[in-house]
């Protein structure tokens, strides 16, 4: 099987930590081999473990039992933990860019893609939403056909929308959106986690999903139709619930996967319940990518304290995912 392709994310952020102590962890949590793709002063800035440069994915598995695998994307200047800068912006983008074209082609067999700064990435002319929208665009997949998955060991939850301001979430949401992300959701669930019959419960918007339309029309005028439809479709789709009380251990026992209709409203349960080893994954693309579910920490990037949980988590389900579509359809892109 081909090696995982993790991307440092941002020089001057916990990426390159995180991913030296996941190497320096490999035979105590089971990793498959991956290989770090990004600036090589970037590990060397934070991290005193082997480190050994390669050219291409090919050589990563010989390579990883006595170093950390590199292929280099040079930043061009001295990373300073903790100082992002624009040439570290575009570090981290091409990182990104060539990790993913690997997982494409098939010579890595998954992609986990580092931590960046979005506003750094905005700032250097970056025009998507995120990491989640910019790989699906480079596999040729509609960004209203993938969904955003975050995964810990009791909890997934999926944010139908994303990256927005919260003021823009009631205009934007509609049927066809809610429709699309629940179909790339239960999908997702049967072909990465094996699930036949995915139970997705849908949380609403308002307080008390409503209260019947006291607090708020969004569950009847949109939920409950999309809803209605996606059963019409065999999807065994429930709610609209209240999101305050979908969250409690006996509540988690009744779905797969929670859809919630704004960024906070699905990351906060999951960050609260499993930060550590929360797992951020795309789903809907031809190749499995996955992420640590939280940022760069640029505030304590040089400190040695980074946490690389998410990062083992993230490489881990990456290998499970791949390897429940080999099982189950006979390749990673089916
Ligand atoms: N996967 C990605 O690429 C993500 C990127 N971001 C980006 O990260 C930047 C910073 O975002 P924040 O909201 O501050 O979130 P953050 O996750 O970077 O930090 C939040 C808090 O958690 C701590 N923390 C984060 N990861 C840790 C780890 N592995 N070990 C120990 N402590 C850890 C930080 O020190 C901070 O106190 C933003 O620019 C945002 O765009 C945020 C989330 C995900
Ligand atoms: N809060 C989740 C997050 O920021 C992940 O975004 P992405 O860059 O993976 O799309």
């Amino acid at each position: 099987m081909a090696p995982i392709a993790v991307s440092l994310g941002d020089p001057a952020g916990i990426g390159p930590e995180i991913t030296g102590k996941t190497w320096a962890g490999r035979y105590d949590y089971g990793l498959n081999p991956f290989f770090a793709v990004g600036d090589p002063g970037s590990i060397r800035a934070i991290w005193d473990g082997p480190v050994e440069k390669i050219e291409s994915p090919d050589e990563a598995e010989s390579v990883f039992s006595r170093a950390l695998p590199l292929l280099p994307v040079e930043s061009g200047e001295a990373v300073t933990p903790g100082q992002p800068t624009p040439e570290g912006a575009r570090c981290a983008l091409d990182s990104l860019e060539l990790a993913v074209g690997l997982a494409r082609s098939g010579a890595a067999l998954a992609v986990v893609t580092g931590p960046v700064s979005k506003s750094r990435l905005y700032d250097i002319g970056f025009s998507h939403p995120g990491q989640t929208e910019f790989v699906a665009e480079r596999c040729g997949v509609s960004r209203d056909n993938i969904a955003m998955m975050l995964a810990g060991p009791s909890l997934r939850t999926i944010p139908i929308t994303t990256h927005i301001p919260l003021r823009d979430v009631p205009d934007i949401i509609s049927i066809e959106m809610i429709a699309n992300k629940a179909r790339a959701a239960a999908r997702g669930l049967i072909r990465n986690f094996g699930i036949a019959s995915p139970r997705l419960a849908f949380a609403g918007l308002n307080p008390h999903a409503g209260e019947f339309g006291a607090l708020g029309r969004e569950e009847i005028d949109i939920l409950e139709p999309a809803i209605a439809q996606l059963r019409e479709e065999g999807i065994d789709a429930q709610g609209p619930f209240a999101a305050d009380t979908m969250f409690h251990p006996a509540a988690r026992e009744k779905y797969d996967v929670a859809l919630c209709l704004y960024h906070d409203q699905a990351l906060i349960p999951l960050k609260t319940l499993h930060f550590d080893e929360g797992v951020n994954l795309t789903l809907g693309l031809p190749i499995v990518r996955t992420s640590p579910d939280h940022g760069t920490a640029f505030e304590i990037a040089g400190s040695n304290t980074a946490n690389p949980g998410a990062t083992i988590a993230a490489i881990s389900l990456a290998a499970y995912c791949a390897e429940q579509r080999i099982l189950h359809e006979g390749s990673i892109a089916a």
